[in-house]
């Protein structure tokens, strides 16, 4: 998939509804092979397949079957290539209803190849049934329009493995093909993902940093090299896909909100300015947001001095 033209971070690129959901787990007949005329009622995606609208299961027909060796592609092969795990609430029975796995085909997020430094992620809302694909970096005209389909914070060989067991290709993505003549490359960049993935679990208490003096961590200096990695490893922006609300990965956001609250609690007017308007670009873009939410940022951004840890640090 091509962008056509620009389209810049945040913006949501297509909407699509599935075609196809199956509850996870469920074993396709993989001799079903697919034909324009198929017949078959008593397998789950073959009974699905057929009340699909002749233009559908033409469309549907073309997808990508990565186990194929010949042209002949099995439903369940394309099931198994282009197929996206999501999360629906089903009746449980009784008053309570439950999450439970699907696996969902969408026609055209599923010509999305991957990247491990992905500039596009998708999220499924239950309750529009919808799946978004926005932009987490700008991406310009001519440029291929990426998803990641694994974990991208894993080490260079485990992510190729893993693609090629289940998608059939070795990765030759610019985050996998680093250049050869810098020998510490793969090293450091699976150092730099492990980093990013375990930030949180590391980092000093806010509270200490602000109200301890001897305190030698620099916060902001921690925060900061962590976006720079990110943007070195393709993952600026990168905030992991799948049912919206659930498998989200919000340390982005939660690097930019602590930019804020430090630069806020040093009294930084330039620099806090700065991130909060990078958070407000980043939850509107998003749909992270309230209006009482955007209004509270953008009263910051007119008087940095209601921030509720204004100058906390620069006092002591
Ligand atoms: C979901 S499909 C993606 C769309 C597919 N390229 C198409 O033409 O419809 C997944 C398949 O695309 C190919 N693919 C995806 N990402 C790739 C990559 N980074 N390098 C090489 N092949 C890739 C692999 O054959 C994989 O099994």
């Amino acid at each position: 998939m091509l962008a056509r033209s620009h389209i810049s971070q945040g913006r949501v690129i297509l909407v699509e509804h599935p075609v196809v959901i199956l509850p996870a787990g469920v074993k396709l007949d993989a001799s079903i092979i697919v034909l324009d005329e198929f017949e078959s009622q008593d397998e789950p995606c073959g009974a699905q397949f057929l009340r699909l609208n002749s233009q559908v299961k033409k469309k549907v027909l073309t997808l990508k079957d990565c186990s194929a060796t010949t042209n002949a592609s099995t439903l369940a092969g394309i099931f198994a290539t282009n197929a996206l795990d999501i999360k629906l609430q089903v009746d449980g029975g009784g008053l309570r209803s439950q999450e439970q796995k699907y696996k969902a085909l969408f026609l055209k997020t599923s010509r999305c190849n991957h990247s491990c430094g992905p500039n596009a992620v998708w999220r499924f809302d239950r309750l529009t049934f919808t799946l978004s694909l926005s932009a987490v970096r700008d991406i310009y005209p001519g440029e291929e329009i990426t998803i990641s389909y694994i974990n991208p914070f894993l080490p260079r060989h485990v992510r190729r493995t893993q693609l090629q067991s289940k998608w059939n290709f070795l990765c030759h993505c610019m985050h996998c093909d680093v250049p050869w003549t810098f020998p510490g490359a793969i090293a450091q960049s699976d150092k730099a993902r492990h980093e990013l993935s375990t930030f949180f679990k590391k980092l000093p208490d806010w509270e200490q940093w602000c109200f301890d003096e001897e305190s030698e961590h620099d916060l902001i200096e921690m925060h900061l090299r962590a976006m720079r990695m990110r943007e070195k490893e393709g993952l600026e922006g990168f905030r992991g896909s799948g049912t919206a609300g659930s498998s989200r990965d919000v340390a982005y956001m939660k690097h930019i909100d602590a930019l804020v609250m430090c630069y806020g609690a040093i009294a930084d007017d330039k620099e806090f300015r700065k991130w909060v308007n990078k958070a407000r670009e980043v939850k509107l873009a998003e749909g992270l947001y309230s209006t009482a939410h955007v209004n509270v940022l953008d009263m910051w951004l007119r008087e940095p001095r209601k921030f509720y840890v204004w100058g906390w640090k620069s006092i002591i």
